[in-house]
Protein backbone atom coordinates (compact mmCIF):
# COMPACT_ATOMS: atom_id res chain seq x y z
CA UNK A 1 0.00 0.00 0.00
CA UNK A 2 1.23 3.51 -0.88
CA UNK A 3 0.05 6.52 0.03
CA UNK A 4 2.01 9.50 -1.73
CA UNK A 5 4.27 9.61 -4.94
CA UNK A 6 7.88 8.19 -5.20
CA UNK A 7 8.67 11.54 -5.69
CA UNK A 8 7.55 12.83 -2.25
CA UNK A 9 9.06 9.55 -0.72
CA UNK A 10 12.82 10.76 -2.51
CA UNK A 11 12.63 14.03 -0.94
CA UNK A 12 11.92 12.87 2.47
CA UNK A 13 14.39 10.10 2.16
CA UNK A 14 16.74 13.49 1.31
CA UNK A 15 20.14 10.95 1.11
CA UNK A 16 18.03 7.96 -0.46
CA UNK A 17 20.91 5.27 -0.08
CA UNK A 18 19.00 2.42 1.09
CA UNK A 19 15.73 0.93 -0.49
CA UNK A 20 12.53 0.96 0.87
CA UNK A 21 11.54 -2.65 2.17
CA UNK A 22 8.21 -2.19 0.23
CA UNK A 23 10.09 -2.11 -3.04
CA UNK A 24 12.13 -5.07 -2.52
CA UNK A 25 11.23 -7.59 -5.13
CA UNK A 26 11.87 -11.46 -5.08
CA UNK A 27 15.50 -12.64 -6.27
CA UNK A 28 13.64 -14.55 -9.03
CA UNK A 29 12.70 -12.17 -11.49
CA UNK A 30 16.51 -11.17 -12.02
CA UNK A 31 15.90 -7.82 -12.73
CA UNK A 32 19.42 -6.62 -14.33
CA UNK A 33 19.79 -10.14 -16.24
CA UNK A 34 18.85 -8.56 -19.50
CA UNK A 35 20.46 -10.12 -22.99
CA UNK A 36 22.67 -7.60 -24.23
CA UNK A 37 23.31 -7.90 -28.21
CA UNK A 38 19.88 -8.29 -29.50
CA UNK A 39 18.09 -5.59 -31.44
CA UNK A 40 14.69 -4.77 -32.06
CA UNK A 41 13.12 -4.51 -36.02
CA UNK A 42 13.57 -0.75 -36.93
CA UNK A 43 10.68 -0.31 -40.17
CA UNK A 44 10.92 2.49 -41.90
CA UNK A 45 7.15 4.09 -42.51
CA UNK A 46 8.28 5.56 -45.85
CA UNK A 47 8.38 2.56 -47.46
CA UNK A 48 5.00 2.34 -46.86
CA UNK A 49 3.59 5.94 -47.50
CA UNK A 50 5.83 7.18 -50.07
CA UNK A 51 4.78 6.41 -54.03
CA UNK A 52 8.62 6.99 -55.08
CA UNK A 53 9.92 4.22 -53.22
CA UNK A 54 9.17 1.56 -55.62
CA UNK A 55 9.07 -1.74 -54.42
CA UNK A 56 9.56 -0.71 -50.78
CA UNK A 57 5.93 -1.29 -50.26
CA UNK A 58 6.43 -4.98 -49.99
CA UNK A 59 9.65 -5.32 -48.27
CA UNK A 60 7.59 -3.19 -45.58
CA UNK A 61 5.26 -5.10 -45.27
CA UNK A 62 7.23 -8.40 -45.06
CA UNK A 63 9.17 -6.89 -42.51
CA UNK A 64 6.24 -5.77 -40.34
CA UNK A 65 5.00 -8.89 -40.53
CA UNK A 66 7.79 -10.83 -39.30
CA UNK A 67 8.14 -8.03 -36.33
CA UNK A 68 4.48 -8.89 -35.25
CA UNK A 69 5.02 -12.62 -35.54
CA UNK A 70 8.48 -12.77 -33.94
CA UNK A 71 8.19 -10.02 -31.45
CA UNK A 72 5.29 -8.42 -31.14
CA UNK A 73 6.87 -4.89 -31.22
CA UNK A 74 9.11 -2.78 -33.38
CA UNK A 75 11.12 0.70 -33.81
CA UNK A 76 9.41 3.09 -36.64
CA UNK A 77 11.63 5.68 -38.18
CA UNK A 78 10.49 8.41 -40.86
CA UNK A 79 7.04 7.81 -39.06
CA UNK A 80 5.63 11.29 -39.94
CA UNK A 81 5.69 13.18 -36.53
CA UNK A 82 7.73 16.04 -36.56
CA UNK A 83 10.82 16.12 -33.88
CA UNK A 84 9.12 19.64 -32.40
CA UNK A 85 6.10 17.73 -31.11
CA UNK A 86 7.86 14.53 -29.91
CA UNK A 87 10.48 16.98 -27.95
CA UNK A 88 6.57 19.15 -26.98
CA UNK A 89 5.33 16.01 -25.74
CA UNK A 90 8.51 15.05 -23.59
CA UNK A 91 8.84 18.60 -22.30
CA UNK A 92 5.42 18.35 -21.46
CA UNK A 93 5.95 15.49 -19.25
CA UNK A 94 8.76 16.75 -17.42
CA UNK A 95 7.06 19.64 -16.86
CA UNK A 96 4.73 17.81 -14.88
CA UNK A 97 6.99 15.86 -12.56
CA UNK A 98 8.87 19.43 -12.24
CA UNK A 99 5.88 20.81 -10.33
CA UNK A 100 6.34 20.09 -6.56
CA UNK A 101 4.72 17.16 -5.37
CA UNK A 102 2.53 18.94 -2.54
CA UNK A 103 0.92 20.99 -5.66
CA UNK A 104 0.26 17.40 -7.48
CA UNK A 105 -1.08 15.78 -4.66
CA UNK A 106 -4.92 16.98 -5.49
CA UNK A 107 -4.11 14.55 -8.53
CA UNK A 108 -3.43 12.04 -6.11
CA UNK A 109 -4.92 8.46 -6.43
CA UNK A 110 -4.80 5.04 -4.71
CA UNK A 111 -7.94 3.75 -6.28
CA UNK A 112 -8.12 1.93 -9.54
CA UNK A 113 -11.94 2.77 -10.39
CA UNK A 114 -11.74 4.17 -13.69
CA UNK A 115 -11.77 7.66 -13.59
CA UNK A 116 -10.17 9.55 -16.73
CA UNK A 117 -6.91 11.12 -14.86
CA UNK A 118 -5.52 9.36 -12.37
CA UNK A 119 -1.77 10.11 -10.87
CA UNK A 120 -0.53 7.34 -8.90
CA UNK A 121 2.28 5.11 -8.02
CA UNK A 122 2.62 1.50 -8.71
CA UNK A 123 0.63 -0.51 -10.72
CA UNK A 124 -2.35 -0.86 -8.21
CA UNK A 125 -0.91 1.14 -5.26
CA UNK A 126 -3.65 -0.07 -2.89
CA UNK A 127 -3.04 -3.37 -3.19
CA UNK A 128 0.33 -4.04 -4.01
CA UNK A 129 2.12 -5.75 -1.88
CA UNK A 130 5.64 -5.32 -3.33
CA UNK A 131 5.52 -1.88 -5.22
CA UNK A 132 7.35 -0.70 -8.86
CA UNK A 133 9.33 2.54 -8.41
CA UNK A 134 7.55 4.70 -10.69
CA UNK A 135 4.88 7.38 -10.81
CA UNK A 136 2.50 8.02 -13.30
CA UNK A 137 -0.15 10.12 -14.77
CA UNK A 138 -3.09 9.01 -17.06
CA UNK A 139 -5.19 11.30 -18.57
CA UNK A 140 -6.89 10.72 -21.75
CA UNK A 141 -4.75 11.81 -25.04
CA UNK A 142 -6.31 14.31 -26.70
CA UNK A 143 -8.92 17.08 -24.56
CA UNK A 144 -11.13 20.10 -26.19
CA UNK A 145 -10.87 22.97 -23.92
CA UNK A 146 -13.56 22.65 -22.48
CA UNK A 147 -13.34 18.56 -21.26
CA UNK A 148 -9.67 19.54 -20.51
CA UNK A 149 -11.03 21.43 -17.12
CA UNK A 150 -12.02 18.00 -15.71
CA UNK A 151 -10.35 15.01 -17.37
CA UNK A 152 -6.14 16.66 -17.12
CA UNK A 153 -4.33 18.32 -14.72
CA UNK A 154 -4.45 22.48 -14.05
CA UNK A 155 -3.11 24.30 -17.45
CA UNK A 156 -0.24 25.36 -15.14
CA UNK A 157 0.83 22.09 -14.38
CA UNK A 158 0.91 20.58 -18.33
CA UNK A 159 0.96 22.28 -21.19
CA UNK A 160 -1.98 21.47 -23.34
CA UNK A 161 -1.00 22.60 -26.52
CA UNK A 162 1.65 20.15 -26.53
CA UNK A 163 -0.13 17.06 -25.42
CA UNK A 164 -2.81 18.04 -27.95
CA UNK A 165 -0.55 17.99 -31.14
CA UNK A 166 0.87 15.02 -29.69
CA UNK A 167 -1.99 13.14 -29.62
CA UNK A 168 -3.53 13.97 -32.80
CA UNK A 169 -0.10 13.45 -34.83
CA UNK A 170 0.16 9.82 -32.97
CA UNK A 171 -3.79 9.06 -33.70
CA UNK A 172 -2.29 10.02 -37.82
CA UNK A 173 0.26 7.92 -37.17
CA UNK A 174 -1.80 4.59 -36.01
CA UNK A 175 -4.33 4.65 -38.80
CA UNK A 176 -1.40 4.42 -40.84
CA UNK A 177 0.34 1.20 -39.33
CA UNK A 178 -3.17 -0.33 -38.78
CA UNK A 179 -3.65 0.12 -42.26
CA UNK A 180 0.07 -1.34 -43.02
CA UNK A 181 -1.18 -4.20 -40.35
CA UNK A 182 -4.63 -4.62 -42.22
CA UNK A 183 -2.66 -5.32 -45.22
CA UNK A 184 0.60 -7.61 -43.77
CA UNK A 185 -2.59 -9.61 -42.45
CA UNK A 186 -4.23 -9.68 -45.34
CA UNK A 187 -7.47 -8.55 -44.01
CA UNK A 188 -10.11 -6.22 -46.69
CA UNK A 189 -8.77 -2.82 -46.51
CA UNK A 190 -10.09 -0.65 -43.60
CA UNK A 191 -10.58 -3.70 -41.41
CA UNK A 192 -8.35 -2.73 -38.21
CA UNK A 193 -9.34 0.77 -38.28
CA UNK A 194 -12.91 -0.01 -38.30
CA UNK A 195 -12.57 -2.31 -35.78
CA UNK A 196 -10.57 0.34 -33.75
CA UNK A 197 -13.60 2.91 -34.61
CA UNK A 198 -13.40 5.47 -32.20
CA UNK A 199 -11.14 3.88 -30.32
CA UNK A 200 -9.89 4.73 -26.79
CA UNK A 201 -6.72 6.43 -26.33
CA UNK A 202 -4.78 6.51 -22.85
CA UNK A 203 -1.40 8.99 -22.34
CA UNK A 204 0.73 7.22 -19.61
CA UNK A 205 3.52 9.45 -18.66
CA UNK A 206 5.71 7.18 -16.73
CA UNK A 207 8.16 8.94 -14.17
CA UNK A 208 10.91 6.08 -13.23
CA UNK A 209 12.85 8.56 -10.68
CA UNK A 210 16.48 7.67 -9.94
CA UNK A 211 16.80 4.25 -7.53
CA UNK A 212 19.07 3.53 -4.51
CA UNK A 213 19.21 -0.21 -5.67
CA UNK A 214 18.31 -0.69 -9.21
CA UNK A 215 19.02 -4.27 -8.88
CA UNK A 216 16.48 -5.41 -6.34
CA UNK A 217 13.60 -2.73 -7.50
CA UNK A 218 11.60 -2.49 -10.99
CA UNK A 219 9.83 0.15 -12.69
CA UNK A 220 6.86 -1.70 -13.76
CA UNK A 221 6.70 -5.34 -13.90
CA UNK A 222 6.07 -7.73 -16.67
CA UNK A 223 2.87 -7.33 -18.15
CA UNK A 224 1.50 -7.20 -21.82
CA UNK A 225 -1.04 -4.22 -22.85
CA UNK A 226 -4.45 -5.17 -22.73
CA UNK A 227 -5.23 -2.73 -25.45
CA UNK A 228 -4.53 -3.34 -29.31
CA UNK A 229 -1.04 -1.26 -29.79
CA UNK A 230 0.71 1.10 -27.63
CA UNK A 231 3.63 3.97 -28.77
CA UNK A 232 5.90 4.97 -26.58
CA UNK A 233 8.24 7.87 -26.68
CA UNK A 234 10.83 8.57 -23.70
CA UNK A 235 13.23 11.12 -22.53
CA UNK A 236 16.88 9.48 -24.10
CA UNK A 237 16.96 7.39 -21.03
CA UNK A 238 16.73 3.36 -21.37
CA UNK A 239 15.42 1.03 -19.52
CA UNK A 240 12.27 -0.60 -21.64
CA UNK A 241 12.93 -4.48 -21.38
CA UNK A 242 10.46 -6.80 -23.88
CA UNK A 243 10.83 -10.35 -23.59
CA UNK A 244 11.91 -12.61 -26.36
CA UNK A 245 12.10 -16.21 -26.67
CA UNK A 246 15.49 -16.46 -28.03
CA UNK A 247 17.30 -13.58 -26.29
CA UNK A 248 14.90 -13.39 -22.79
CA UNK A 249 14.34 -9.94 -21.59
CA UNK A 250 16.47 -7.56 -24.32
CA UNK A 251 16.70 -4.31 -23.36
CA UNK A 252 15.36 -1.79 -26.10
CA UNK A 253 17.78 0.73 -27.05
CA UNK A 254 15.62 3.92 -28.57
CA UNK A 255 16.58 5.63 -31.36
CA UNK A 256 16.36 9.18 -30.41
CA UNK A 257 13.65 9.96 -33.03
CA UNK A 258 11.89 6.78 -33.63
CA UNK A 259 8.52 5.83 -32.42
CA UNK A 260 8.27 2.19 -30.41
CA UNK A 261 5.32 0.01 -31.01
CA UNK A 262 4.24 -2.45 -28.67
CA UNK A 263 1.62 -4.86 -29.47
CA UNK A 264 -1.40 -5.35 -27.08
CA UNK A 265 -3.54 -8.27 -26.40
CA UNK A 266 -6.74 -6.92 -28.99
CA UNK A 267 -4.13 -7.18 -31.73
CA UNK A 268 -3.81 -10.86 -30.76
CA UNK A 269 -7.04 -11.91 -30.36
CA UNK A 270 -8.66 -10.12 -34.20
CA UNK A 271 -5.43 -11.43 -35.46
CA UNK A 272 -6.36 -15.08 -34.06
CA UNK A 273 -2.68 -15.18 -32.80
CA UNK A 274 -0.67 -14.77 -35.87
CA UNK A 275 0.68 -11.85 -33.86
CA UNK A 276 1.16 -11.78 -30.27
CA UNK A 277 1.16 -9.56 -27.80
CA UNK A 278 4.65 -8.43 -26.44
CA UNK A 279 5.63 -9.34 -22.64
CA UNK A 280 7.46 -5.96 -21.77
CA UNK A 281 9.06 -4.47 -18.46
CA UNK A 282 11.09 -1.31 -17.08
CA UNK A 283 14.12 -1.16 -15.36
CA UNK A 284 15.44 1.43 -13.06
CA UNK A 285 18.79 3.02 -12.90
CA UNK A 286 20.63 4.90 -9.82
CA UNK A 287 21.51 8.21 -12.01
CA UNK A 288 18.62 9.50 -14.07
CA UNK A 289 15.03 9.82 -14.12
CA UNK A 290 13.74 8.56 -17.07
CA UNK A 291 10.32 9.61 -18.53
CA UNK A 292 8.36 7.43 -21.00
CA UNK A 293 5.23 8.27 -22.22
CA UNK A 294 3.05 5.70 -23.74
CA UNK A 295 0.03 6.23 -25.66
CA UNK A 296 -2.41 2.95 -25.17
CA UNK A 297 -4.88 2.31 -28.38
CA UNK A 298 -7.67 0.04 -27.77
CA UNK A 299 -11.05 -0.27 -29.61
CA UNK A 300 -14.23 1.50 -28.03
CA UNK A 301 -14.89 0.19 -24.71
CA UNK A 302 -18.23 -1.29 -25.94
CA UNK A 303 -16.68 -2.51 -29.16
CA UNK A 304 -17.10 -6.88 -29.24
CA UNK A 305 -13.48 -7.83 -30.34
CA UNK A 306 -13.16 -11.63 -32.04
CA UNK A 307 -10.93 -13.43 -33.82
CA UNK A 308 -11.14 -11.63 -37.61
CA UNK A 309 -13.53 -14.50 -39.70
CA UNK A 310 -10.49 -14.48 -42.45
CA UNK A 311 -8.43 -15.53 -40.43
CA UNK A 312 -10.63 -18.48 -38.89
CA UNK A 313 -10.36 -21.95 -40.90
CA UNK A 314 -10.51 -25.00 -40.11
CA UNK A 315 -6.56 -25.21 -39.69
CA UNK A 316 -6.72 -22.43 -37.91
CA UNK A 317 -9.33 -22.61 -35.71
CA UNK A 318 -10.74 -19.69 -33.25
CA UNK A 319 -8.58 -18.93 -30.61
CA UNK A 320 -10.14 -16.83 -28.44
CA UNK A 321 -14.28 -16.07 -27.75
CA UNK A 322 -15.62 -12.78 -28.20
CA UNK A 323 -14.92 -10.15 -25.51
CA UNK A 324 -16.70 -6.86 -25.00
CA UNK A 325 -13.31 -4.47 -24.88
CA UNK A 326 -14.80 -2.92 -21.55
CA UNK A 327 -15.35 -6.61 -19.97
CA UNK A 328 -11.25 -7.35 -20.97
CA UNK A 329 -10.22 -4.39 -19.03
CA UNK A 330 -12.02 -4.97 -15.83
CA UNK A 331 -10.65 -8.61 -15.80
CA UNK A 332 -7.28 -7.67 -16.89
CA UNK A 333 -7.17 -4.76 -13.84
CA UNK A 334 -8.72 -7.49 -11.70
CA UNK A 335 -6.15 -9.88 -12.44
CA UNK A 336 -2.68 -7.37 -12.04
CA UNK A 337 0.76 -7.57 -13.61
CA UNK A 338 2.80 -10.21 -13.97
CA UNK A 339 0.24 -12.76 -15.37
CA UNK A 340 -1.47 -13.70 -18.91
CA UNK A 341 -5.01 -13.88 -16.79
CA UNK A 342 -6.62 -11.87 -18.84
CA UNK A 343 -6.01 -13.34 -22.53
CA UNK A 344 -6.21 -16.98 -20.90
CA UNK A 345 -10.08 -15.96 -19.62
CA UNK A 346 -10.70 -15.79 -23.12
CA UNK A 347 -8.92 -18.90 -24.99
CA UNK A 348 -11.09 -21.59 -26.68
CA UNK A 349 -10.78 -25.08 -25.55
CA UNK A 350 -8.84 -25.61 -28.87
CA UNK A 351 -6.07 -23.11 -27.94
CA UNK A 352 -5.98 -25.22 -24.57
CA UNK A 353 -5.68 -28.51 -25.98
CA UNK A 354 -3.02 -27.05 -28.36
CA UNK A 355 -0.98 -25.80 -25.16
O1 LIG B 1 8.26 2.77 -19.58
C1 LIG B 1 8.09 2.14 -20.61
O2 LIG B 1 8.84 2.24 -21.57
C2 LIG B 1 6.94 1.17 -20.71
C3 LIG B 1 5.61 1.74 -20.33
C4 LIG B 1 4.53 0.72 -20.43
O3 LIG B 1 4.75 -0.43 -20.70
C5 LIG B 1 3.12 1.09 -20.21
O4 LIG B 1 2.86 2.26 -19.85
O5 LIG B 1 2.25 0.21 -20.39
FE1 LIG C 1 2.96 -1.58 -21.16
Amino acid sequence: MASKPIQALIEQLQIHQSLPQEYVQPQKIQIQAAAGGAQIPVLDLSEFTSSAAAGGKEEFLRELDQACREWGAFQVINHGVPKDILQGMRNAAKHFYDVPVEEKMKYFVTVFDGRPMRYSTSFDSSRDVILEWKDVLRIPAEASALEADSVWPAKEHLPRDAVNSYGGRINDFVSVLLEAMTESLELPAGYLNEELAGRERILAMNFYPPCPDPNQAIGLGAHSDATALTVIVQNQVNGLQLFHKDHQWVTVKMLPEALLVNLGDQLQIISNGRYHSVEHRAVVNKEKLRISVATLIGPAKSSSIAPAPQLVDKTHPALYKPVVFKDYLLNYIKLGLNTRGALQTITTAKTEAQN
